[in-house]
């Protein structure tokens, strides 16, 4: 090893949909001939997002430079999954310079930051900061917002409840833990709506974290990348919701994949995913589909209700053209509805 420094990493966190990987392909485009890591976790069975960053065509990021973690929450598998992937990393004869984690929308950071306290990486790497990407448009529809007299009601039932609202739980945690946030997305965003939305995060926040305000995560790496926080060492400073617990579940969300055959126009099948995101507990739609006549993968993804299309690359040769949609939304959300919506029924 050339210097006995630990390699910087740094984890982004973000609600689903917030903008977690349009920022990790901006860094990667914009590396400045750092060599870049990607690690990469889901919730949901797609494998989406890697195949999303390694289809990128960036001049010197190959396909090694992106690890997919297997489908699961990155901060409950460590052991079997995150150490070891890093560890590969680590060991490569030309290791990364600085790694970046992007977690599941759902996963909570600071388990995360904690594995890098495991006697096995501990010497050899370092969180250079947390980052947290807010979906400002998403905030500033309520999406987070505890229902007060639901709130109100589950207290008088339970005292130990925090938050009838998981979404708010798993948004707060990911403000608490962060060195820095971005406000993504600002460019559907009204002056009002920012200002309202940058009150929002400031009074979740318990210490003094900066707040940078961005479009499709188009920061200069620098803003981001060499925070030195050591996040790992001061965790006190970063509350949770489930400090105390040794471990948490993940019953307040599920995913589905579902099948969907080649289609004729894109468009059409985009209405049709616009259609499924308006079913109850729905919260992210993402997957891809062939068109008839066309050598090209389509993706189509939805954040809310706003959905987005286009091909992203050729499908490979021998690849089967099949074409599925994950669907991540709250326990129990109706998947009947989803699934009808998605046939075109
Ligand atoms: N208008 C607008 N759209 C954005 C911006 N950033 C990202 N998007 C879109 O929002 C959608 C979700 O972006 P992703 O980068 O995939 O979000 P993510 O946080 O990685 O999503 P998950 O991995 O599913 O949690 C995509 O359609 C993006 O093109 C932005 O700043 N403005």
């Amino acid at each position: 090893m050339s210097t006995l420094a630990k390699t910087p990493c740094t984890v982004v966190t973000g609600f689903l949909g917030a903008g977690k990987t349009t920022l990790v392909r901006h860094l990667l485009e914009n590396a400045g001939g750092r060599r870049l890591a990607v690690l990469v976790n889901e919730f949901g069975d797609l494998g989406f997002d890697g195949s999303f960053i390694e289809g990128c065509g960036i001049e010197g990021c190959t396909q090694d430079d992106i690890v997919e973690l297997p489908n699961g929450c990155i901060c409950c598998t460590v052991a079997d999954d995150f150490v070891p992937a890093l560890t590969k990393l680590l060991d490569r004869p030309n290791p990364p310079e600085h790694i970046l984690i992007e977690t599941s929308g759902l996963a909570l950071p600071k388990p995360l930051v904690n594995a890098f306290n495991w006697p096995a990486i501990r010497s050899r790497v370092t969180v250079d900061g947390v980052v947290a990407v807010v979906d400002g448009p998403a905030v500033a529809a309520g999406l987070f917002a505890d229902d007060p007299e639901a709130l109100a009601a589950q207290r008088a039932a339970d005292q130990s409840v925090d938050h009838d609202n998981p979404l708010e739980e798993v948004f707060e945690d990911q403000l608490l833990c962060a060195d820095l946030i971005l406000l993504n997305k600002t460019d559907a965003m009204d002056e009002s709506e920012r200002a309202r939305v940058l009150a929002d995060i400031r009074e979740h926040l318990p210490r003094a974290v900066k707040v940078v305000e961005t479009a499709h995560g188009r920061v200069e790496p620098r803003v981001l990348l060499g925070l030195g926080a050591a996040a790992e060492t001061d965790l006190e400073a970063r509350p949770s919701h489930h400090d105390g617990e040794d471990d948490h579940d993940h019953d307040d969300f599920e995913s589905v994949s579902i099948p969907v055959g080649a289609v004729a126009d894109p468009g059409a099948l985009a209405i049709r995913v616009e259609r499924a995101a308006e079913a109850a507990g729905v919260l992210r739609i993402k997957g891809f589909a062939p068109v008839e006549g066309k050598p090209m993968r389509l993706v189509v993804q939805g954040v809310g209700r706003r959905v987005a299309h286009h091909f992203d690359r050729p499908w490979r040769a021998g690849e089967a053209r099949d074409g599925r949609m994950v669907v991540i939304g709250l326990k129990g959300f109706d998947r009947g509805a989803v699934e009808a919506a998605l046939r075109g029924g």
